[in-house]
């Protein structure tokens, strides 16, 4: 709470769309600090905060029906700066004497709209912008105080103001990779409406979070729950900033690494980092517990499972232990579902998690997103190689096997995903491309390998590039490269004779497919 009331402090109400952190973290770039928080916060808690203004996000419900999320309209005479963004906007519509109605068809991609450039909330724009809209519902009428400021050829109202307030509401949003100005627009309210001077660093986060674990774990001891990845590295020296020698990083080996894995984190960990981490070998009874299982959820949810099962079984034989701290970044929330957002996939560290879980959870970047994290670790001094490294999940190949897991199947996941690595290291594109893997989707096709037919698997490769993980499009890797890897594949990986090539965006895809 202090620290909000220090800092220049930005609210954003949470009503539950997907992208609703990367508002947040939007305006957290421009060195302002911002949260999220449920609709269901209070004036006055809202007034405690002492925000310099109030961002409304989107969200899937409708504003006039019963099950919709409100908010307060004394929000409105707080004397602040409001920005409504699609539902949000339709909130302040709906509060402010105008109408909210339903289309016929929805409408979600990139549209064109026409504004004008001396609206202080459009500076420096263009006439004509792309930007990225998703909707069902749209705006009827607005109430007199309000006028329009933008338009598409769908929307008579793209973007609303107040005629004397500083009070906006805009259809489409900025905080989409895929609307190319989105930053311009976020930047304009901020900087120019709010008048915020954007003086909150990724050093104050780094301060702010020791200070809040020391504060919190005293001299009690702490678990981490260590992949080698960046998520929890940079979860680990923060923690052993903040309680030194208090922390065991725990690894998990559950037969679900990629090859060389295990030797690696071992080695960089144990060894480079002067980290108390300790190795489980835990392969059996992952893959035990696994055998029989298809559905992906329910894979997601026993794998959560077993982790804290590990945990619980390591924390016993330290003893003493009363927290787990884990590298849980925004992502993952969100994807697993909040009180207001739908469940995308369960994370294994976040709906993964079992009910009755015995542990209090440290989770310092829990707010951030991945390249946040990177940033942090930078910071951190958290050598570069370990910063850049590719994303893994904590399922690891156990999603990328699709249906139910064997050990033959892991075994084709594991070498073909090596081969594939190898190959665009080789390439020189380990750094372009954010992440890039091969699943096996468990068909079988026809084929013919020196001169007899063979029935075997066929091996998908994903490779995308992303920022945040939230939107993703696919690399458009050389046919060459593509070629190379694709009969290494068939000629090394026993059990492949085909190969094909994801070329699906996030949305509509996921970048994992289970
Ligand atoms: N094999 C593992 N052993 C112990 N903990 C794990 C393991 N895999 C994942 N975790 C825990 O789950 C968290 C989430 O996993 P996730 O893969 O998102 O993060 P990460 O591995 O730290 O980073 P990255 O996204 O770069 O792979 C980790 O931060 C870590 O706390
Ligand atoms: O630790 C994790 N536990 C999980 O259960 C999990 N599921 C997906 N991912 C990773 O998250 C990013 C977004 O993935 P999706 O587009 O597949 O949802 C990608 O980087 C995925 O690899 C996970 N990470
Ligand atoms: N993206 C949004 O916020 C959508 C708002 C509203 N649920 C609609 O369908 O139009
Ligand atoms: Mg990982």
């Amino acid at each position: 709470m202090e620290f909000r009331e220090e800092q220049e402090f930005i609210l954003v109400i949470d009503y539950g769309s997907q992208y609703n952190q990367l508002l947040t973290r939007r305006i957290r770039d421009l060195g302002v600090y911002s949260e999220l928080h449920n609709p269901s916060i209070t004036i006055d808690e809202i007034k405690a905060f002492n925000p310099k203004a109030i961002v409304l996000s989107g969200g899937p419900r409708s504003v006039y029906k019963d099950d919709a999320y409100t908010v307060d309209p004394e929000i409105f005479n707080l004397g602040i700066p409001v920005l409504g963004v699609c539902y949000g906007m339709n909130l302040i519509v709906h509060n402010t004497g105008g109408e909210v109605g339903r289309l016929e068809e929805a409408f979600s991609g990139v549209d064109t709209i026409n504004l004008d450039s001396s609206v202080e909330l459009f500076k420096g724009l263009n006439n004509e912008e792309e930007v990225v809209m998703s909707y069902h519902d749209d705006v009827k009428s607005i109430g007199e105080d309000y006028e329009v400021i933008a338009t598409t050829d769908r929307n008579k109202f793209a973007a609303i103001k107040h005629k004397e307030l500083p009070i906006y509401g805009i259809q489409f949003h900025p905080e989409s990779k895929h609307t190319p100005k989105g930053d311009v627009f976020v930047k304009n309210f901020i900087r120019d409406i709010v008048g915020c001077k954007g003086e909150w660093t990724m050093e104050n986060f780094i301060d702010l979070e020791i200070q809040k674990i020391k504060e919190e774990v005293g001299d009690k001891k702490v678990i981490c729950a260590m992949s080698g990845g960046v998520d929890s590295s940079v979860t680990a020296v923060l923690l052993q900033r903040a309680i030194g020698d208090n922390l065991t990083c725990i690894f998990v080996d559950h037969g679900l690494l990629r090859k060389g894995e295990a030797d690696m984190v071992m080695e960089e960990f144990g060894k480079g980092f002067n980290i108390n981490i300790i190795k489980v070998d835990a392969q059996d009874r992952f893959l035990d517990k696994l055998a029989g299982v298809s559905d992906p959820e329910q894979k997601r949810k026993i794998i959560g499972n077993e982790f804290i099962e590990v945990f619980n079984d390591e924390a016993a034989k330290l003893k003493g232990i009363d927290y787990l701290a884990q590298g849980t970044i925004y992502s993952d929330i969100i994807e697993s579902g909040t009180e207001t957002a739908e469940t995308i996939k369960s994370h294994h560290n976040v709906g993964g998690l079992p009910e009755d879980l015995e542990f209090k959870l440290i989770e310092p970047i829990s707010t951030l997103f991945k390249d946040e994290v990177r940033e942090l670790g930078l910071e951190l001094g958290i050598p570069e190689h370990l910063v850049w490294r590719q994303p893994f999940p904590g399922p690891g190949l156990g999603i990328r096997v699709l249906g139910e897991i064997t050990r033959e199947k892991l075994e084709i996941v594991r070498e073909t995903d090596w081969i594939l690595r190898d190959e665009i290291a080789k390439a020189g594109l380990d750094r372009d491309i954010w992440q890039y893997f091969t699943v096996l989707p468990g068909i079988r096709s026809v084929g013919v390998k020196d001169d007899v037919r063979t029935f075997d698997y066929t091996i998908g490769i994903r490779a995308v590039h992303s920022v945040d993980g939230m939107s993703s499009n696919f690399a458009k890797i050389d046919w060459d490269v593509l070629e190379t890897i694709s009969k290494r594949l068939v000629n090394e990986a026993k059990h492949v004779n085909r190969v094909v090539y994801d070329i699906t965006s996030k949305p509509p895809a996921t970048i994992e497919w289970e």
